[in-house]
């Protein structure tokens, strides 16, 4: 399996921000995307996931290949942490939970409720949900927010699990995660050109 992203042209409130984009992700691949704030690259990683729909080019897999961690957590806060894992076990049809427990050490706290978790706990759930879903494509935007270090390498090395299995990782992040083998993509020179001025008298009004 690979992700094969051709000339992908994305839009945000209906203005082009990034275009012309090209990569390919092999199976057990992980690519970094990297650009300054505003340039796009969450638009991108929701467009790749299927949230939305390019302005222009293609994005060669199907969405059910795909695994979304956004900037929400996606948590369930009245269900506990094991509960939050078994839902989503259910809803991807998958069966065990354990190895997502513990790859982010939240064996500990599985009967807790997710609303009591601290936010980098809570982050660490919505990254366990990953593990959960089965899915090849994991689709990460900034997953290291409020995590310390420890759980940066705890990332890290789920991330290096997942690729082992033949998986895959697209993620945006501004962190040095240690994953040296990853791939860098700086995004920034597909930035959109600004529409060429049609109404050149218009300007001076
Ligand atoms: N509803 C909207 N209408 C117009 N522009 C928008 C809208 N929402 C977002 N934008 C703009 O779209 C651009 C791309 O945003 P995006 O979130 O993809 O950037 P990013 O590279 O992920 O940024 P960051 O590194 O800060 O997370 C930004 O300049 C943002 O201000």
């Amino acid at each position: 399996m690979e992700l094969n992203v051709t000339g992908l042209s994305v839009a945000r409130g209906g203005i082009p921000v990034l275009e012309g984009l090209d990569f390919t992700l092999r199976a057990g691949e992980a690519l970094i995307l990297r650009g300054p704030n505003g340039v796009g690259k969450t638009t991108v990683l929701r467009t790749i996931a299927g949230l939305q729909p390019p302005l222009a080019g293609q994005v060669g897999l199907e969405r059910e290949a795909m695994a979304y961690a956004g900037h929400a957590d996606g948590i369930k806060s009245t269900l506990t942490v094991r509960e939050n894992l078994g839902f989503w076990a259910d809803i991807f049809g998958t069966t065990s939970i354990d190895a997502a427990l513990v790859a982010f050490d939240l064996t500990a706290l599985a009967d807790r409720v997710a609303g009591a978790l601290s936010a980098g706990q809570k982050r660490r759930l919505g990254l366990a949900r990953m593990v959960v879903t089965g899915r090849p494509v994991w689709v990460l935007d900034e997953p290291t927010v409020s995590l310390d270090a420890g759980a940066v390498a705890l990332f890290a090395q789920a991330v290096r699990t997942h690729l082992a299995g033949g998986g895959m990782a697209l993620m945006a992040t501004h962190i040095d995660l240690g994953l040296d083998e990853a791939r860098v993509l700086d995004v920034a020179p597909y930035r959109a050109k600004a529409p060429a001025h049609d109404d050149f008298d218009g300007s001076f009004l």
